[in-house]
């Protein structure tokens, strides 16, 4: 029998214990596990159907283990992701230095992917705000800033937090939508032979609206 019919393939990635299992469980069966952490061997995969207007989407994700060890591992599961999933500890500076990595082998190998920039565990800074290692603003600024002279990195940039659940259905949801978006503008150009030459990417040209 076939598995189901996948149509975004979208990667999970980022530096070890940010939580990207986590996120995934609570979007997927709504729920936070509590209990020793167990860190991921390899990658796992799950797909998951949502609905988008009147059409329906199977996002399939591939949730990558994020210690250094499996790092050729995960680039085998970005190959033709159509969205990544960026992951760093609002509370840990140096996951948002394993992010930037993340960020830039996409930019250079995976152009056509919409990265999505996650700051995870936000409940903590909640607790106490004090605990914050990671900025919004400069992230901001760097989710807007160019990779080479010609292309920008235009990530997308999201906090939520797997235990409350905060912004994690709207974080899934946003890559669903894009990728609807960009699908019916592939289709729009298409038919009417627009040169998508002349814009180096045409998923921003038709999706990011900042
Ligand atoms: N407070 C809080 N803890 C979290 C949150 N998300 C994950 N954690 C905790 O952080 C630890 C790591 O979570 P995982 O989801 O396993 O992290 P991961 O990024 O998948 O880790 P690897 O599989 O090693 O790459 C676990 O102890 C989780 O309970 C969150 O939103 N809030």
């Amino acid at each position: 029998m076939s598995g189901p019919r996948v149509d975004v393939k979208v990667v999970m990635l980022g530096k070890e214990n940010v939580g990207k299992t986590s996120l995934v469980e609570r979007y997927v069966h709504d729920r936070f596990l509590v209990g020793p952490y167990q860190n991921t061997i390899g990658a796992a995969f799950v797909a998951k159907v949502m609905s988008v207007g009147d059409r329906t989407v199977t996002l399939g994700i591939w949730d990558t283990a994020g210690s250094e060890r499996y790092e050729a591992m995960s680039r085998i599961y970005y190959r033709g992701a159509k969205a990544a999933i960026v992951c760093y500890d609002l509370t840990d500076s140096s996951s948002f230095e394993r992010a930037k990595f993340w960020v830039k082998e996409l930019r250079s190998l995976e152009e056509a992917c919409q990265i999505y920039l996650c700051g995870t565990k936000s409940d903590l800074l909640e607790e106490d705000r004090r605990r914050r290692r990671v900025d919004f603003h400069d992230v901001q600024d760097y989710a807007d800033s160019s990779y080479t002279s010609t292309q920008d990195i235009k990530a997308r940039l999201f906090e939520t937090s797997s235990k409350t659940g905060q912004s994690v259905d709207e974080l899934f949801q946003k890559v669903a939508d894009d990728y609807v978006s960009v699908a019916a503008f592939q289709v729009m150009t298409e038919d009417k032979g627009v040169d998508l030459g002349q814009k180096a990417n045409p998923y921003f040209y038709s999706c990011c609206h900042h």
